[in-house]
């Protein structure tokens, strides 16, 4: 558990600091004293080297423990405080994140003689880490626990090995892994700074900073949605609506909706969930929906969607710029390192490590390859690959070295990462070609082609929808946008944001040309879509993209709707969005959609959304391709509306080889 976190002044001025557990000022009063002021030695002290929190020695004082970094150019030290007793795993992380982040958004301003700044909101990014950080570790914490639950069973010679990950500890996840584990004891508005009693009295103010606060100071996203109280969000924030709208009612226990087989509504069952137009018929873009009080009529632009310098929309939201500033930061520190390295660089030396033992001259064994190969699968497992296909992967390398006679460390190393390559590439290789704009073209003089997009819920299938689409209109085609999320009270209406976004951007750029379809909620999806293929062939339309709710792949009555999903409209292409985020369920999720269509029809290829929030776990996309033999078609790497990219073998072998 952190008890707190200052940004302060090598002057002893404090910036920004955040308190959950009442702490003496004297511990970081006399980090201070001893570190900067004194300029004691520590061993590996980097004062002067800005170096990372992780190298920096902990200072201890009364039972806490102080983890610190600096950045020397601006003269300032971040510090976590924490009690000694606690391993917290992440905190190097925390502290190094925090870093970059606030040199990122204030450095700016600091930079300028004479300045001050008054106040920096800086809260909501320090909360936003606290909550990326603890997310990790859980996920983190659940893989091993699976894996030292599997090993269990494993014969006594297998020891779990971390390789150069610490093992999961103790921290914020020993409090209930929950966002709620810590109390601010601070208020919620953010720590005034360079006050008298902010200040550490043990050294002189010599480097006071006023200004306007700082891009946070402008107010977060959060904070301008709830002023704005919008009526439609372009994407999750209909979730924050409707937790405001939860907590300012009172408890009113719910009757359920009931549903059929087919996935319908029962009439009576419930108060319709429709905000949409009335359904009066075969209705075509977001003009009727317009119609009905309190649906798209008072959106406020600021609440869906951002524009950048040149106008254009994309959505935006804190973790979006956070991760920007962050990978910004690491490309920088990486393109340092690659530029002297292959595509799998130093990387891969992790693995190849636990080859060392075995000296040049020999011909590999199976038995040689045993632990090289289980480390393989851990470090695979680390990077999100489901258990069953990290397996497949290795023994397609140890097939390709058994019998192969080393010369050397440096070519054993080699030949991992050209057999990891080629079993990755065998796998994630699509063995028929899958140009969506050549298909497209073929058929378009006679029908459009069909494609629906499928998933769970909240992976992204209406956002990724809407890459596709841009794309699409990119490419001069005209595109009918579908409406089948009959059920979810919002969807409708969050895919006419898409399609207005997209209208205007189609303007703008004069290609193209994009309409909804919709006939509110509670309808038969197979219906709505059928019509929608008659009215898009009717109306001249290339290409008739189709959303469908979003159901878990285990639930058997949802699942099963979408036998006569296919059947009625037919989809040349049926794509299941997959999240990057999900891990180990990823392998029954592509399974069972997979096998939902019934009649022999199967999915067509998937698109792994949230690629961009993972890291190099990227596991997901070879667990969904092993399971199903699927091809990986498209990466949602973002929140834009270009953020969405082919499958390059390369980029996935890049990330899942490398040892961060
Ligand atoms: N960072 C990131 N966020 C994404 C990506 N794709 C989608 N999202 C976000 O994921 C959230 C859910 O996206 P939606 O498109 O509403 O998901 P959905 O599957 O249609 O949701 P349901 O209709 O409720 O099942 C939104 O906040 C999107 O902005 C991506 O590639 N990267």
């Amino acid at each position: 558990m952190l008890d707190s976190f200052e940004i302060l002044t090598t002057s002893g001025v404090v910036l920004w600091s955040k308190t959950y557990a009442p702490t003496s000022p004297s511990i970081i009063n006399s980090l201070i004293t001893s570190v900067f002021i004194e300029e004691r030695t520590l061993p590996g002290a980097g004062v002067a080297d800005d170096i990372s929190a992780a190298n920096n020695p902990p200072y201890k004082y009364d039972q806490h423990t102080c983890k610190w970094t600096t950045v020397k150019e601006l003269g300032l030290i971040f510090v976590a405080v924490y009690r000694s007793l606690l391993h917290l795993s992440w905190i190097d992380k925390l502290v190094d994140n925090i870093k970059i982040i606030f040199v990122e958004l204030y450095g700016d301003q600091l930079r300028k003689p004479h300045t001050t700044i008054v106040k920096c909101a800086f809260d909501d990014y320090f909360d936003q880490q606290i909550r990326q950080l603890e997310k990790t570790a859980l996920n983190r914490d659940t893989k091993v626990a699976e894996s030292t639950a599997l090993r269990a069973e494993a014969p006594a010679s297998v020891t779990q090995d971390f390789g150069n990950e610490p093992p999961p500890l103790p921290g914020i996840l020993s409090r209930g892994a929950s966002k709620n584990n810590y109390k601010d004891l601070t208020s919620n508005e953010s720590t005034p700074i360079a006050t008298p009693d902010t200040s550490r009295p043990s050294t002189p103010a010599s480097h006071l900073l006023t200004g306007k606060g700082g891009p946070g100071g402008k107010g977060s996203r959060r904070a301008r949605k709830a002023a704005n109280t919008p009526t439609a969000y372009a994407s999750s924030g209909d979730e924050l609506q409707s937790k405001r709208d939860k907590a300012s009612k009172p408890a009113v226990a719910k009757k359920g909706r009931k549903w059929d087989a087919d996935g319908l509504a029962d009439e009576d069952s419930d108060t319709p969930l429709d905000y949409s137009a009335p359904a009066n018929g075969a209705t075509s873009g977001e003009d009727e929906i317009k119609e009905r009080p309190g649906a798209m009529k008072e959106i406020d632009q600021s609440s869906w969607g951002w524009k950048n310098e040149k106008g254009e929309f994309f959505l935006k939201d804190l973790d979006d710029q956070v991760d920007s500033i962050l990978a910004s930061a690491t490309a920088k520190k990486t393109d340092t390192v690659t530029s002297s390295t292959g595509i799998v660089g130093s990387s891969i030396s992790a693995i190849g490590g636990y080859f060392r033992s075995i000296v040049g001259g020999k011909t590999l064994t199976k038995e040689d390859l045993e632990k090289p190969m289980k480390a393989m699968e851990d470090h695979l497992l680390r990077k999100n690959v489901a258990r069953e296909a990290a397996i497949r992967l290795c023994e397609g390398v140890e097939r390709e070295l058994i019998g192969v006679k080393t010369e050397n460390f440096e070519s054993i190393q080699t030949r991992i990462e050209s057999a990891m390559e080629s079993s990755l590439q065998k796998m994630l290789t699509p063995t028929s070609s899958h140009d969506l704009v050549l298909e497209i073209n073929a058929i378009k003089k006679q029908r459009p082609y069909v494609i629906s997009i499928v998933g769970v819920n909240g992976v992204g299938k209406s956002t990724n929808l809407s890459k596709i689409c841009f794309f699409l209109l990119q490419r001069n085609f005209k595109v009918l946008v579908v409406a089948c999320d009959t059920f979810r009270s919002g969807a409708v209406e969050q895919l006419a944001v898409h399609v207005r976004n997209l209208k205007e951007l189609t303007a703008r750029e004069g290609t193209g040309k994009v309409e909804l379809y919709q006939k509110g909620y509670g309808k038969d999806a197979a219906n709505v879509a059928k019509d929608a293929v008659t009215f898009g062939a009717q109306e001249g339309y290339d290409v008739v993209l189709i959303d469908t709710a979003g159901r878990r792949h285990n639930d058997q009555r949802l699942m099963s709707s979408l036998e006569k999903f296919a059947n009625f409209a037919k989809p040349d292409k049926i794509l299941m969005v997959g999240e990057a985020l999900v891990g180990t369920d990823s392998v029954a999720q592509a399974r069972n959609f997979n096998a939902a269509f019934g009649n022999g029809r199967s999915l067509d290829g998937f698109i792994i959304s949230k690629c961009d929030t993972v890291g190099d776990m990227v596991g997901t996309l070879v667990s969904m391709v092993h399971a199903t033999n699927v091809p990986v078609l498209f990466v949602g790497t973002g929140q834009h509306y270009n953020d969405l990219r082919g499958l390059s073998v390369q980029w996935a072998l890049k990330k899942l080889m490398s040892s961060n």
